[in-house]
């Protein structure tokens, strides 16, 4: 696996041949994914979702994961959520190693997660009732959180009543509310249309630049992963490895008609060809 900085101001010809960092940061990393296998077992037979992979994700930053369908992006995921335990390598948050899921890992799903019986501001006070928050201080977060996302409006609406761009901010806005020390989203704009998509990518990016909040995100969508991300991690075709580290040159706060300059075309272009070679590879 290779780090590559794409400088600012290259010519699409030129990216990709950046130069190499240790892509590690002055501080601890937050999340260090050690040398990690996860091998699954159905009916006798072992499949290998991801082989071997090591991340760094620096703290405060926004990471991203992309590959082709079936990589092992989720598996991934999941592993850090402590949903599923690697067969070998491990997993550290912090100091601590992950070994199940805890509050300190907020997660936002693409399917909609909300509890259906509570209203907007209910979903979102959840977790801080149940660490039994005093109620002026959670009615204080709550509130930052619902006007953060849009959500002031309709907190006392059900999940039933949004439309599903509305239910992720909640389920956005409930997983920030709670702090944790890592967000973890798989592929959360997957289910929306493009022009709700296009809305959200805008909320996030404005939501994660006042926040700061370390995040890993699994997309398949390399604009959306581009327009996010401080750092881009791009997977080999199964058995998931890790071909590339990107470090995204592209200055915050970011805007959506950054889609057409220079540098962000010359990322695409390094993703797109990464890619390309491992479908090529795949149906070798
Ligand atoms: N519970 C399971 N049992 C057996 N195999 C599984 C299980 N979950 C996932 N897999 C397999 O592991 C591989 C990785 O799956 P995973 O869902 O993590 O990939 P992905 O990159 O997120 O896929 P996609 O991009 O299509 O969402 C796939 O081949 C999948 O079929």
């Amino acid at each position: 696996m290779s780090v590559v900085q794409l400088q600012r101001e290259t010519s699409p010809a030129e990216a990709g041949i950046g130069t190499a960092t240790s892509g590690a940061s002055a501080t601890e990393p937050r999340l260090r994914i050690k040398d990690v296998r996860l091998e699954y077992s159905t009916r006798g037979k072992n499949v290998v979702a991801i082989d071997n992979i090591s991340i760094d994700v620096p703290d405060n930053q926004f990471a991203v994961i992309v590959g082709p369908s079936g990589c092992g992006k989720s598996s991934l995921l999941y592993l850090v959520a402590g949903l599923a335990e690697p067969t070998s390598g491990e997993i550290l948050l912090g100091n601590e190693e992950v070994d199940g899921p805890g509050p300190d890992r907020g997660m936002v799903f693409q399917s909609y997660t909300l509890f259906p019986w509570l209203t907007v501001r209910e979903n979102v006070e959840f977790g801080l009732k149940r660490r039994r928050m005093p109620a002026k201080q959670r009615e204080e977060i709550v509130n930052r959180y619902l006007n953060e996302t849009g959500l002031a409006a309709f907190h006392d609406a059900y999940p039933k009543q949004l439309s599903g761009g509305m239910m992720q901010r909640v389920a956005i806005a409930r997983a920030l509310a709670n702090d944790p020390k890592i967000l973890l989203m798989d592929e959360p704009f997957g289910a929306l249309d493009s022009q709700t998509r296009n809305s959200m990518q805008k909320l996030l990016l404005r939501v994660w630049e006042e926040n700061r909040k370390t995040v890993l995100f699994v997309t398949h969508d390399i604009d959306e992963a581009i327009l996010l991300g401080d750092r881009i991690y791009v997977m080999t075709a199964r058995p998931g490895r890790l071909k590339e580290e990107i470090i995204v040159p592209i200055p915050r706060p970011r805007s959506m008609d950054m889609v057409m300059d220079a540098e962000f075309i010359a990322v695409k272009r390094r993703i797109l060809d990464l890619l390309k070679n491992e479908i090529k590879d795949d149906e070798h």
